[in-house]
């Protein structure tokens, strides 16, 4: 049975703010930049997303607010407003089925999404094996999606290059996506994802 949204909203916020801070302790929060989800429900589609500014290593349970499927506030203990790419969010949830997503700062992605701006690609890596696919034989290609300040337009363009069985995308000059069944697949996920591109950029 689903639980009530609201008694789900308390426990996800405390687990936000927790996973935020042990992103932030990796730089990959710098400055209020990133944003995490977890899927309450499923339908209809509601998330628990960290709240729009302020810094993100020092976030509370008032700073994770409940959205629906296109990001708008639904419910909220305080006057935080969702972030500004929750609607981003609900439709990676809704399209793969994650039920959690993460979207981070990293230099490495950057650099790596500047170096390779069609995609990086890695083969033979036993790190792949933390993102689901196989450390040898056919390659594994993060796409590269173009930055916007439009999220129905870097949604578009990031749905449009997901690769079948990768649960990540790169934003040029941004920084990454990553998702998964619950939070710490995604935590999972992203760090592989740093890893990999901070490796990209070496090479
Ligand atoms: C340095 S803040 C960058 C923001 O524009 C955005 O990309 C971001 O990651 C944080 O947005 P937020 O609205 O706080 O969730
Ligand atoms: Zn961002």
């Amino acid at each position: 049975m689903t639980p009530p949204t609201g008694a789900g909203l308390a426990a996800a916020a405390a687990a936000l703010a927790a996973e935020a801070a042990r992103f932030a302790g990796l730089g990959w929060m710098r400055a209020t930049s990133g944003n995490l989800s977890v899927v309450l429900r499923r339908d209809p589609l509601r998330l628990a997303v960290t709240a729009s500014g302020g810094d993100k290593g020092e976030l509370t349970a008032a700073d994770v607010v409940e959205v629906d499927d296109a990001g708008r506030l639904v419910a909220a203990v305080s006057a935080a407003r969702p972030s500004a790419e929750a609607a981003l969010h609900a439709r990676i949830a809704a399209v793969t089925g994650a039920g959690s997503v993460v979207h981070l700062h990293t230099l490495a992605c950057v650099r790596a999404a500047a170096r390779q701006p069609r995609g990086v690609e890695f083969a033979g890596l036993e790190m792949l094996k933390a993102l689901g696919r196989p450390a040898d034989g056919e390659a594994t290609r993060l796409p590269v999606v173009a930055n916007s300040q439009d999220m129905a337009v870097l949604g578009d363009a990031a749905l449009a290059a997901l690769e079948p069985g990768v649960p990540a995308f790169l934003v040029a000059g941004h920084g990454m996506y990553a998702w998964g069944e619950d939070l710490r697949a995604a935590r999972r996920h992203a760090e592989a994802v740093d890893w990999l591109c901070a490796l990209a950029h070496e090479a």
